[in-house]
């Protein structure tokens, strides 16, 4: 066993880890500043990292299937559109969720009424909020394929689906990643031409999906692609790829997180132009 000499604990304590109180006191402005300024970052990151994450462990159960839960008790079956409200309502006075929420909902089911498109692809479905605002603005006859990686949230975002009362030729959910799906697409489920896609799952895989779409000739000139979040977190590059190449015509539609519309945000809205 080793001891300590008794010279050396009479030495003076080195200041590791401590700071002298002026230095302190010189910070406390930038800290302030800071806090007040990101305020309303800090409340998303208890509410939707922090919170979340104790829930999950005292409830064993993931957020989306603790909303189910509630959907289930208090929405109406059949009804996507109270069940959308009811996944609002929830995420406001409950628990946050990752969803788009209700104004940005409103320009998703704008542009998909204005393009009333044949077929629509949907990266990232998550608890199935922008899945059933598609679904419930398609014209009839239309179909929506809608991927997503997780396979515990695919399983709520099915039921959810079905609940809403979307059938599997209206709406088909496939569990996997963007990137092992798109090369299946056009030989597994039989979708030769999307004229919509939302992308809404990871905004940094943004401009590799858009670009396996376009090697596998997945999108016919004309095409709409709307990508959720490209401001926050944001994804720069895919921005940039779609403003340079010269394929696409863009335009950002400004709006805000939900519950927080102090954290700007914005989708996307790319028409595409063919291969050229
Ligand atoms: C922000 S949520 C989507 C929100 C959803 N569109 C809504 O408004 O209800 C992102 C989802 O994408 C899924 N995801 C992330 N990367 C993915 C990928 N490469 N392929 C498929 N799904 C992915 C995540 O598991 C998560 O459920």
């Amino acid at each position: 066993m080793r001891r300590s000499s008794p010279s050396r604990s009479l030495q003076p304590r080195t200041q590791v880890g401590t700071m002298s109180p002026a230095i302190a006191l010189a910070f406390l402005p930038l800290v302030v500043t800071l806090l007040v300024r990101y305020r309303h970052h800090f409340r998303l990151l208890v509410r939707s990292i922090l919170l979340r994450s104790l829930r999950d462990c005292l409830s064993e159960l993931r957020i989306e299937e603790r909303a189910f839960s509630y959907v289930l008790t208090h929405a109406l079956p059949g009804d996507p559109g109270h069940i959308l409200t009811t996944l609002d309502h929830w995420s406001s006075h409950c628990e946050y969720l990752s969803h788009m929420g209700p104004a940005k909902g409103q320009i998703l089911m704008r542009l998909v009424e204005e393009k009333a498109p044949a077929c629509v692809l949907e990266l990232g479905t998550y608890c199935a909020y922008s899945t059933l605002l598609i679904a419930r603005a398609l014209p009839a006859g239309s179909r929506l394929l809608t991927v997503e990686q997780d396979p515990r949230t695919a399983a709520v975002a099915e039921k959810l689906i079905r609940l809403a009362g979307f059938d599997e030729r209206t709406v088909e959910l496939i569990v996997g990643s963007s990137e092992e799906v798109i090369p299946r697409l056009r030989t597994q489920y039989q979708l030769s031409r999307a004229d919509l896609v939302l992308l809404a799952h990871r905004p940094r895989c943004y401009l590799r999906d858009l670009q396996l779409l376009e090697a596998h000739a997945l999108m016919p000139a004309g095409a709409t692609v709307l990508a959720d979040h490209v401001l926050f977190p944001g994804a720069p590059r895919f921005l940039q790829y779609a403003k340079s190449c010269g394929r696409y015509r863009c335009r950002l539609h400004h709006t805000g997180l939900p519950d927080f519309p102090a954290i700007k945000d914005g989708i996307a809205q790319l028409t595409y132009a063919g291969p050229g």
